[in-house]
């Protein structure tokens, strides 16, 4: 029976895991092999959360569209096909995600990250804590900010939108939380800043993962 349970979607990349510097790495080492500058760290936190398509966009403007599916290519041979081993759930994760299994909530995960990858970095790291919908980007189904996914996983649940919190850490789930109709909970600890993340319409900021055990009580 899952109706009528509280509900909490989580953002992948940036919310529950660390991801920024594997991505970074394996970006930047594409772009050195075919001699196209490279990017800091700080720059991929503004590259990433549409996707990887958006993602080569971001890393390639002004580029031809044959070097953007080399990189595109290339980029998914260097970071698609292994789990990561620097890539980590942020400090306080573990023991948000035990609090809420103790008060036996329905947690679910819709990232951009391409879909069978999600699975797996979930699979890897949170096995333990029932993920009861975990979907990434799909090719039949439009990715966030479109509020589809989010939808369906409130449909497939049972619950009604307006009761599941969406936890995300830039303006894309911000923008999903608010057009699915679901409490916005924007994260600090991700790859945006507080300003990007309440102009995109957060109902509530945390800058810690316990801060979240606040808002679903409040
Ligand atoms: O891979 C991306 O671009 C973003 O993934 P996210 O939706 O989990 O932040």
């Amino acid at each position: 029976m899952v109706a009528g349970k509280k509900t909490i979607i989580f953002d992948l990349d940036g919310t529950l895991i660390d991801s920024i510097e594997d991505i970074a790495v394996c970006m930047n080492k594409v772009l050195e092999k075919l001699n196209l500058p490279i990017y800091e760290i700080k720059d991929y936190k503004y590259f990433v959360g549409s996707g990887v398509d958006v993602l080569v966009e971001n890393a390639l403007k002004g580029s031809s569209q044959e070097i953007k599916n080399e990189v595109l290519k290339g980029f998914k041979k260097e970071y698609d096909q292994k789990l990561h081993t620097n890539t980590k759930p942020y400090e306080g994760i573990y023991e948000l995600l035990d609090e809420l299994k103790k008060l036996n909530y329905n947690l679910a995960v819709l990232s951009n990250k391409p879909h069978d990858f999600t699975v797996a970095y979930v699979d890897y790291l949170f096995k333990d804590y029932g993920f009861i919908e975990v979907h990434g980007q799909k090719k039949e189904i439009p990715r966030k900010p479109d509020p589809i996914g989010a939808i369906n996983i409130a449909t497939a649940l049972n619950i009604p939108c307006e009761e599941i919190f969406f936890v995300g850490d830039t303006m894309v789930d911000m923008q999903t939380a608010k057009s699915a109709k679901m409490k916005a909970i924007g994260v600090l600890w991700g790859f945006r800043d507080e300003e990007e993340l309440l102009t995109n319409g957060a109902d509530f900021i945390v800058k810690h993962p316990l801060d979240i055990l606040k808002v679903i009580h409040s």
